[in-house]
């Protein structure tokens, strides 16, 4: 690159948080550290489109479905599609000439990086779950670089460093809880909610009001399932002082601050439970593509980090108890939050953005 050259990086890929928020956090660095030109390639499904016009980074929408745990029909549209996405981002390639293409994952990130390894930009693929998605598998060995969360990922692509994922600064900072505080269970699923999580905690938020003294719960339900989970919690006569639902948290560093325990999904919340040092109850999303999620989330059981529930074993009765027995627990929460906060690997965005600055070099 020459000395006065502004460096201009491709972002693509979206969909859920998992793919644009870190996605977001790499750009932020590139422009606000580096003085980088940063432009975005998604989809109009993802929420993408309202998160980066608001991070006030352009956002070009390219056409690409999802090919896994879909429907035969929904397969072939995106098979069809993928042609005219790989054009388009071959001419938004060509028009904005970004130094180097971030592939974060997620729908745009499959016809993002194929035009990239066409045209011969260095790309950089960034991989979160312990297994690849479809799009990273594929392109895997065919990318300049990529960075990846477990040391067992690096194997699917050339040139791999275990970076981590990358995560808000605030979370690796949070106040302890003041002592004696109330105690907060935070219950998130990814971008979306989680229907098990929104079926099960109204059948028993009044027990778990009952039974923990002083309680107070936040759940995040997906903007999908808002009315009818509120609705739900509403009617199980449970304190409504005590408990509040949401369709998206736009806060969460505070929420982790404020929160006990968490009861998550298991897709790279679980970066942010170890920045944050919180224990938490997890339970996988058993449709995530080669049950990616099961593999994120027994790294951190068997470092005794977390509590992992398979959702085929989600019961009112065993949710419970495991809330029950967590929130009831300080010691054992004590020493889950510092095997959470011993496996946290700070520094991901600076490594993730050097990488993206020697490609950029090369
Ligand atoms: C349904 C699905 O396909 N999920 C995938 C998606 O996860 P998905 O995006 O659903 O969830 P993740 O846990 O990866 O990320 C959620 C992100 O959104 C933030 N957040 C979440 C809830 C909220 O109310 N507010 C908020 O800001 C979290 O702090 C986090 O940064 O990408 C992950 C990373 O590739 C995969 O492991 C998941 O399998």
């Amino acid at each position: 690159m020459a000395h006065e050259e502004t460096l201009r990086v491709l972002i693509a890929g979206g969909g859920t948080g998992g793919h644009v928020i870190p996605a977001l956090a790499i750009g932020r660095e590139l422009r606000d550290r580096h003085g980088a030109e940063v432009r975005f390639v998604g989809t109009a499904r993802g929420i993408e489109t309202k998160l980066v016009p608001e991070a006030g980074f352009a956002l070009e929408l390219v056409r690409s479905g999802q090919l896994k745990n879909v429907s035969l029909m929904t397969r072939l549209r995106t098979m069809a599609d993928l042609p005219l996405g790989v054009l388009h981002c071959v001419r938004l390639v060509r028009a904005f000439k970004p130094q180097v293409v971030v592939g974060v994952g997620g729908y745009a990130s499959g016809p993002g990086m194929i035009a990239a390894v066409l045209l011969r930009v260095p790309t950089l693929a960034y991989e979160p779950n312990a297994v690849p998605g479809l799009t990273n598998r594929l392109v895997g060995k065919r990318v300049s670089a990529a960075a990846v969360n477990f040391a067992q990922t690096t194997r699917y692509f050339h040139n791999a460093e275990v970076t981590g994922v990358p995560v808000r600064p605030e979370i690796f900072a949070l106040p302890p809880r003041p002592v004696g505080a109330a105690p907060r269970l935070l219950i998130t699923a990814g971008s979306n909610g989680a229907l098990i999580f929104n079926e099960v905690m109204p059948q028993i938020v009044a027990q778990l009001l009952d039974e923990v003294p002083g309680l107070t719960i936040v759940h995040q339900a997906g903007a999908r399932r808002l009315e009818e989970t509120r609705a739900a919690f509403a009617a199980s006569g449970a304190d409504a002082a005590r408990w509040s639902v949401e369709a998206f948290l736009t806060d969460m560093p505070a929420q982790y601050a404020a929160a006990d325990l968490v009861l998550a999904r298991a897709g790279s919340t679980i970066a942010e439970l170890c920045a944050a040092g919180k224990p938490s109850v997890l339970v996988p999303l058993p449709t995530a593509a080669d049950d990616h999620q099961r593999k994120n989330a027994e790294v951190l059981a068997e470092a005794g980090a977390t509590v992992m529930l398979l959702q085929k074993d989600v019961t009112p009765e065993s949710l419970r108890n495991a809330l029950v027995g967590l929130l009831k627990d300080g010691p054992r929460r004590a020493v889950m939050a510092e095997r959470a906060r011993s496996m946290a690997k700070p520094g991901a965005l600076e490594k993730i953005a050097g990488m993206v600055l020697r490609l950029a070099g090369d």
